[in-house]
């Protein structure tokens, strides 16, 4: 059995991995670590976990977490990478739910994220999480930072448009000018408090936010420029809340060059992601719905072209929390550790 340790366990994407992780056949839970919850029991605070989970919160100093194998940080910004070394010292795997082991760039870590980057050698052996981009480095990793939740749906949004492997090395779209309109559900603000989230401020109601630069931006960015092995790409990209709990939903724009246009993208996009067991590819003219997904670790990805014009859209949907966020967490593992990818992820989305 792998032993895990998850810090941050009382916020959404540590609760995530527990209802994920105690559905493992081969993942023991060792620890899990809240300083305000402390010595609380887990199924007190979440009680759907009753019966699943018999562990007290303990503070992060108490969790022992150097005799885990693998410890997931669940918390915010800035957490992961004050444990990483010791952590790695002892051979314990680490995988960052936040955004510490994202950015490559320490100038633009610091920019976007407001703090000094503490462990830049570790952020350069650091792969980032995302298994159908990156799936070989993962396996390999020690120190994983997950993709964030809208980087998640942008970027296997557009991977087939970009990668070679798929285009051929033909230039099919403006990379330039790609646009990106992305809505989440209110979890993806997390469990603290915020007047935002209220019940009151955030339902019967639509707003974009971040407009004029939101941290996901270079993280998207840089993750397409990899993916198309060059600099040429340029993003729009808009978040914005929806009254709903989980959900993304991604509509992204672009518009097809002259070779783009003689492409038969359903095809496109069916044989790139023909092994993924997470990426479903819906039948043409499909209209993805959160709710297709909410609770499982699929994406969903409907291809459009209307008026078979030079403009293709592409709808995008997943759950933030799973595979946004903790399901992912979990695919990485599973990487990390040999096992079957699809392990402990074979949960159907909630029906209705
Ligand atoms: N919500 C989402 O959809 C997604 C979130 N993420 C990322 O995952 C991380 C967690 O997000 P989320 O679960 O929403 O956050 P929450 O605010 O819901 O939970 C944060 C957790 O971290 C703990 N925590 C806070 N500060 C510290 C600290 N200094 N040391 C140790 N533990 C701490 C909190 O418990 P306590 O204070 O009691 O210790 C709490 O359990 C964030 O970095 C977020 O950006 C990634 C993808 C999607
Ligand atoms: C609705 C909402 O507030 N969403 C968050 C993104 C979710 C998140 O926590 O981002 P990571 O995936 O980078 O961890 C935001 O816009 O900052």
């Amino acid at each position: 059995m792998i032993k895990v340790g998850i810090v941050g366990g009382t916020g959404y994407t540590g609760v995530e991995l527990l209802r994920l992780l105690t559905q493992h056949p081969e993942v023991k839970i060792q620890a899990i670590t809240s300083r305000t919850e402390a010595g609380m029991s887990v199924a007190d605070m979440f009680p759907s976990l009753r019966g699943r989970v018999d562990l007290k919160f303990t503070t992060p100093e108490d969790a022992k977490l150097t005799e885990c194998d693998a410890v997931f940080f669940a918390t915010p910004h800035g957490v992961a990478m004050s444990q990483a070394k010791e952590l790695l010292a002892a051979g314990v795997k680490v995988l960052d739910l936040a955004a510490d082991f994202r950015l490559k760039d320490i100038a633009e870590f610091q920019k976007w994220y407001g703090m000094e980057h503490s462990c830049p050698d570790i952020l350069a052996e650091a792969v980032y999480g995302l298994p159908e981009i990156n799936r070989d480095a993962i396996q390999k990793a020690r120190v994983v930072g997950l993709a964030g939740c809208y980087p998640t749906s942008v970027q296997l949004g557009l991977a087939p448009l970009l990668s070679p492997k798929a285009t051929g090395g033909k230039q099919l779209i403006d990379g330039e000018h790609i646009i990106s309109d992305s809505k989440s559900g209110t979890s993806g603000a997390g469990r603290k408090a915020e007047i935002g989230t209220l019940m009151a401020e955030a339902s019967d109601n639509f707003k974009a936010y971040g407009v004029k630069g939101h941290r996901h931006l270079p993280e998207i960015v840089q993750g397409l420029k990899a993916i198309a092995g060059h600099e040429q790409i340029g993003l729009t990209f808009v978040p914005h809340l929806t009254p709903m709990i989980r959900g993304i939903h991604s509509t992204l724009y672009v518009r097809l060059t002259e070779a783009g246009k003689a492409v038969d993208y359903q095809k496109l996009y069916e044989n790139f992601y023909k092994d993924e067991p997470f990426v479903d590819v819906m039948p043409a003219g499909s209209h993805p719905e959160t709710r297709s997904v909410r609770g499982s670790n699929g994406l969903r990805i409907a291809i459009h072209r209307p008026g078979n014009g030079d403009t293709l859209v592409i709808l995008v949907v997943e759950d933030n929390l799973v595979k946004g966020a903790s399901g992912q967490g979990v695919q990485c593992l599973n990487l990390m550790f040999g096992l079957p990818e699809t392990m402990g992820l074979t949960q159907i989305a909630l029906l209705p």
